[in-house]
């Protein structure tokens, strides 16, 4: 006798979106706990190799380098985290994991990677450290909240470090972006003048400043964010957000 699944009936229609829907579900879950996983080893690695170097140089001059392809593999492959929220995988904006994610890409590959004069300024350390604290807490707590085994500590640390780590590590990446100026206006690097065959002009200088001037709006619609995802988690209030 054929099932209510395979007679074709509403009730067996309705029995197979449930499965299909749980299995989507499940491998959603997998899927998610595997990326968190590796992020928080990624970034754990991270944190190792800038405390070993330290140890041994008693320096941070040469710590950038030393670190470079691990921070470049792992930050850049944060992209995903933007497909994420674009298919629906996670119940996070679009628009406000794009700005993240791509003005930390911004910031490694145009210009602590491209201006080898500035890797060794005190800010580049500095916006590193906060990243290392900040993505460990991130990716460790996405973690254990998927695995339902999430400690009060780390659910405390995610939504409370980040009131004094975000305007820490946006001084850095400020303070770095202002460094690279006088380098990339002497080099003309990435800069295009007229006339070419193109006929575009392009100057990287002014697109730096603009860069920055960008965080005034942008920062404070980051951590404001922040601070409400703070108030649902922490202390349960339900907050309406407006759609991207
Ligand atoms: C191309 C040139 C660009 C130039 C632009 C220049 C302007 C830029 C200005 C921006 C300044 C940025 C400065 C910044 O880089 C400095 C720093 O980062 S300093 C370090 C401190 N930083 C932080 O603390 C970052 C905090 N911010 C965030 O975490 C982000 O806003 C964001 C990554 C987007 C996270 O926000 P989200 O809304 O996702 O918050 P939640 O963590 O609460 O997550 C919401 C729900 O989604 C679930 N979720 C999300 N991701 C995952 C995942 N990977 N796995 C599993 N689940 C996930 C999460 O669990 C929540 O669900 P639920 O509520 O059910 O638990």
């Amino acid at each position: 006798m054929a099932s209510s699944e395979e007679d074709g009936t509403v009730e067996g229609k309705e029995n197979n979106n449930i499965k299909k829907k749980k299995m989507k579900s499940t491998l959603a879950t997998a899927w998610l706990t595997f990326y968190n996983i590796a992020m928080t080893a990624g970034w754990l690695v991270l944190a190792l190799a800038m405390i070993r170097f330290y140890i041994h140089k008693g320096t941070h001059r040469g710590l950038y380098r030393s670190i470079a392809r691990t921070l470049k593999f792992f930050q850049t492959f944060a992209l995903v985290e933007v497909g994420h929220c674009a298919i629906g995988l996670v119940k996070t904006s679009v628009i406000v994991t794009g700005v993240q994610v791509c003005s930390r890409i911004f910031m490694v590959w145009f210009i602590t990677n491209s201006i080898r004069q500035i890797q060794n300024e005190e800010s580049v350390i500095l916006f590193l450290v906060v990243w290392t604290v900040t993505e460990i807490t991130r990716y460790s707590y996405y973690t254990f909240n998927l695995l339902n085994l999430l400690p009060y500590f780390i659910k405390w640390a995610r939504y409370n470090l980040f009131i004094v780590l975000y305007p820490l590590g946006v001084v850095g990446e400020l303070f770095t972006i202002y460094a690279a100026l006088p380098f990339v206006r002497r080099s003309g690097m990435y800069s295009m003048r007229l006339p070419n065959k193109y006929n575009v002009s392009f100057d990287y200088y002014y697109c730096l400043i603009i860069v920055m001037l960008s965080y005034i709006p942008l920062f404070p619609q980051l951590f404001f964010h922040m601070l409400r995802q703070r108030r649902r988690v922490l202390h349960g209030e339900v907050i309406v957000e407006k759609d991207d």
